[in-house]
């Protein structure tokens, strides 16, 4: 059980109208949340990971028909956890031993509870809010993830559903006395759709094309490219199509709002709280269909990741302090 100073409560509901409805999976391997809108999200406690979210009556996250929900490997869509490392290990580091992404994705979670708050106005269903938090620390690692990375930790993950969208924020602990240096990213993957007819078309319908969507917000210092062998770049222009294979971590980025753009409409504005850098991913063609749990083939098509972080050096956190970092994401549809 994680400790903390702000366990979450109950706040007393109305008796009148309906309220949000949180619950979990007969298997317990999932909390799913309802807001009266319709509003909804579901977390799978392997990895705390958001693997749907949906407003309006429309999926907002891309979760792959391949994606492997039974624990037994990070999932393939959805929002997984990077922590307590980005990317492969760097040699000589404290995280040299742990996989790519670190442990946080491929770890069971423990549900901690919910908290809900409404307007007093339920009827119209407009103003409520559910939060759910998940805990994780270091006696629930495995015995291989601990002794890659010896140090006494805990992390709050806290997904709140409400009127302004989805937010999901990322508290760490150093519970130990000496320090220790982590990165840390949301990894999401977004859907993305693109308009036919004057509706929304489904994620393998008739029409995909993801060279129709861009990302704006991207002014910053300097990325690194990936795919041209991790160079450094300065970014000439704030916005970024998707016409090939793009994996690019921006650094120190100027705004907190980083939005997907269909048809150079707003979709999706991603918004960071206490985090500088984000990674636009899309695997495009050939690595899609390279990756076993990355279906359909096409899927490239109808996803963009868009992943707030802090993963441009290292976040230190001496005994008994606290970090945290997360995102809101609001959706246009
Ligand atoms: O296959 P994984 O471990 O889930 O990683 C997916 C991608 O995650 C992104 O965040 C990285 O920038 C990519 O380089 C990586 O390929």
């Amino acid at each position: 059980m994680v400790d903390r100073a702000h366990k979450p409560s109950a706040i007393s509901a109305s008796s009148t109208g309906p309220q949000p409805q949180v619950d979990i999976s007969a298997d317990n391997s999932k909390v799913t949340a309802k807001l009266p809108t319709g509003d909804s999200v579901e977390v799978l406690l392997y990895g705390a990971t958001v693997i749907s979210w949906k407003s309006s009556g429309q999926e907002n996250l891309w979760l792959s028909q391949k994606a492997v929900l039974d624990g037994s490997k990070a999932v393939r869509g959805g929002i997984p956890i990077v922590f307590p490392v980005f990317g492969p290990p760097p040699q000589n580091h404290a995280t040299s031993s742990l996989p790519q992404h670190g442990f946080a994705r491929s770890t069971r979670w423990e549900y901690l509870g919910k908290s809900t708050s409404e307007s007093g106005a339920l009827s119209r269903g407009g103003d409520d809010s559910v939060k759910l938090d998940f805990g994780l620390s270091q006696s629930q690692l495995s015995p291989e993830s601990r002794k890659a990375w010896p140090y006494d930790f805990s992390l709050v993950y806290s997904v709140t559903l409400g009127k302004d969208g989805l937010q999901t924020m990322l508290n760490v602990r150093n519970e130990g006395r000496e320090s220790f240096e982590f990165q840390m990213l949301l990894h999401s993957y977004f859907a993305v759709k693109v308009a036919y007819r004057g509706r929304w078309a489904a994620a393998d319908g008739v029409e995909q094309n993801i060279s129709r969507v861009s990302i704006s917000g991207l002014a910053g210092t300097s990325y690194i490219d990936k795919v041209l062998d991790a160079t450094e770049h300065s970014s000439s222009s704030p916005t970024l199509s998707i016409t090939g294979e793009t994996d690019r971590v921006y650094k120190s980025l100027k705004q907190d709002t980083t939005s997907i753009l269909q048809d150079d409409k707003p979709h999706l504005d991603v918004v960071r709280d206490n985090l500088t850098d984000t990674v636009v991913w899309n695997p495009w063609k050939e690595k899609a269909k390279a990756m076993g749990d990355f279906a359909p083939d096409e899927g490239y098509k109808n996803m963009v990741c868009v992943e707030v972080g802090s993963v441009d050096g290292w976040q230190k956190l001496e005994g008994g302090d606290t970090f945290e970092g997360g995102q809101l994401v609001k959706s246009h549809i």
